[in-house]
């Protein structure tokens, strides 16, 4: 068999290259798991079974094999492996989303771990091939697993990860942009303005909606819904109404410190109230943020019925999840309700638009963008390695999957614990405090 090895230049940056004794390059055919190196001109196109999958090896003589399904960001999580022995391979194909016969062949037939991503489909036939391979751990790079069966992962005794807190502020921040946007029409405005159609100062051009006073409604207030409450009702001063199936015992003590804060300057309070449904937040409330997790509960949680209940000029915000909002009924309300607006960052059928939503001015569309600031992408990827490791090497998981800054820290190791690992319970791991 021909072999093709060649070194390459570590994207890395130079200090860290002596750390890795040789970087491999190797074309993957589907359906192996110790692959001949092959050369892509071998392999024919017609063929969909040798179909090639590239990939990165950092740390080849590593004793365990620990395979990402996409380059992460930062280096941190390259390098925390690499030091506890891990051989590193990281799926650097072209295609965005890989499918099950990809990943199984990236699993091939000795595996201990793999980080893999939110577009992909982790069920059964995955979790069996890599417990087959060994493996009892996988990590999502996300917080939200509704593309992971985690009853599947269990019955096959595979770990199951995820990034909690890291991302917290960054996604809250993206919705409050969202939220601006939409009310400011600073899109549709910046178009117009590219556009060459300013001609000069009008008393009604782009009229939006002032937030100052008004009510943020959220739908979920976790982390990212209470994060992004903190940030509408300090930075603008809006009241606050949420729906939850659990009281936000902080975040109610906020908004009641913060008005107090107001009040005892002469200003103006805010107020909060929790919402015995959700259909009262849809009511009353003039910007409506949702953050709850994609499951059986809030699939289609906004349908026609519930869009027919908000103000005809609300603002409705998703940066949860694309199926939590009828798309296709959504599209309908926006054309027939030209003051109502929206900004999505997320989509019922990812990466596709229901037709007709990329034509309407009164909605703003971005590319799955709310945790997308470096220091969390690379803090997500940290993490999601360390449930790997963690796992791995029969660490303990943290009893607090919000405290994530020991894991962070990059002037200290890493505490030896999983971060955050969804069924512990279930699996019977041992749990610490740290
Ligand atoms: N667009 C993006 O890039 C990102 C999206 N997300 C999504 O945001 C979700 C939330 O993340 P976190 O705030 O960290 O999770 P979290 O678990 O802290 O918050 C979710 C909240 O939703 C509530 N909830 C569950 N079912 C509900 C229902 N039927 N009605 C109302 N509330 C309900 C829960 O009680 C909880 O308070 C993730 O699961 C993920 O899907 C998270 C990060 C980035
Ligand atoms: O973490 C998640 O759940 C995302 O959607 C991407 O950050």
């Amino acid at each position: 068999m021909h072999t093709v090895r060649r070194r390459i230049i570590p994207t890395i940056n130079s200090s860290s290259i002596f750390l890795y004794k040789s970087i491999e390059r190797r074309l993957f055919p589907q359906g192996s798991s110790s692959p001949p190196i092959l050369q892509k001109e071998q392999i024919s196109s017609a063929d969909k079974m040798a179909k090639p999958i590239s990939i990165e090896v950092w740390n080849p003589s590593g004793k365990y094999r620990v395979v990402s399904t996409k380059p992460m960001p930062g280096t941190r999580w390259i390098r925390l492996l690499s030091d506890q022995d891990c051989r590193v391979e990281i799926c650097t194909d072209k295609k965005t989303i890989l499918s099950v016969e990809d990943i199984l062949a990236l699993i091939g037939d000795k595996c201990d771990g793999v980080i893999g991503q939110l577009t992909e489909d982790w069920g059964e036939v995955l979790f069996s091939a890599l417990r087959r391979a060994g493996g009892t751990a996988f990590s999502n790079m996300a917080v939200g697993y509704n593309n992971v069966d985690v009853d599947a992962a269990t019955k096959c005794g595979v770990a199951v990860g995820n990034t909690p807190g890291v991302l917290t502020e960054t996604t809250a921040e993206l919705a409050a942009s969202l939220s601006l946007a939409a009310a400011r029409r600073i899109v549709e405005a910046d178009e117009f303005m590219r556009a060459g159609l300013y001609d000069g100062w009008l008393p009604h051009l782009f009229v939006g909606n002032l937030l100052k006073g008004q009510t943020v409604g959220v739908i979920g207030a976790g982390r990212i819904g209470s994060a992004y409450a903190r940030m509408m009702i300090e930075g603008f001063k809006m009241n606050l109404i949420y729906y939850d199936l659990y009281q936000a015992t902080r975040l109610e003590k906020f908004v009641t410190a913060y008005g107090q804060f107001l009040k005892a300057n002469g200003e103006q309070p805010v107020s909060w109230k929790r919402a015995a449904t959700m259909e009262d937040v849809l009511r009353e409330a003039d910007v409506i943020s949702l953050h709850p997790i994609l499951d059986k509960t809030t699939y289609h949680l906004i349908n026609k019925e519930s869009l027919s209940i908000m103000k005809k000029d609300a603002i409705l915000v998703n940066c949860s999840r694309g199926p939590v909002i009828d798309e296709a009924a959504l599209v309908e309300h926006l054309k027939v309700n030209p003051m109502f607006r929206v900004g999505l960052d997320v989509f019922e059928d990812e990466p596709y638009m229901k037709p007709g939503l990329a034509e309407l001015k009164n909605a703003i569309v971005v590319p799955h963008i709310a945790s997308a600031s470096k220091w969390t992408r690379e803090g997500m990827a940290t993490l999601a390695a360390l449930n790997v490791l963690g796992k791995i090497k029969g660490y303990p998981v943290s009893t607090d999957p919000n405290q994530v800054e020991p894991f962070l820290d990059e002037k200290s190791s890493p505490p030896a614990v999983c971060p955050s690992i969804v069924n512990a319970k279930q699996l019977g791991l041992p749990s610490s405090k740290f």
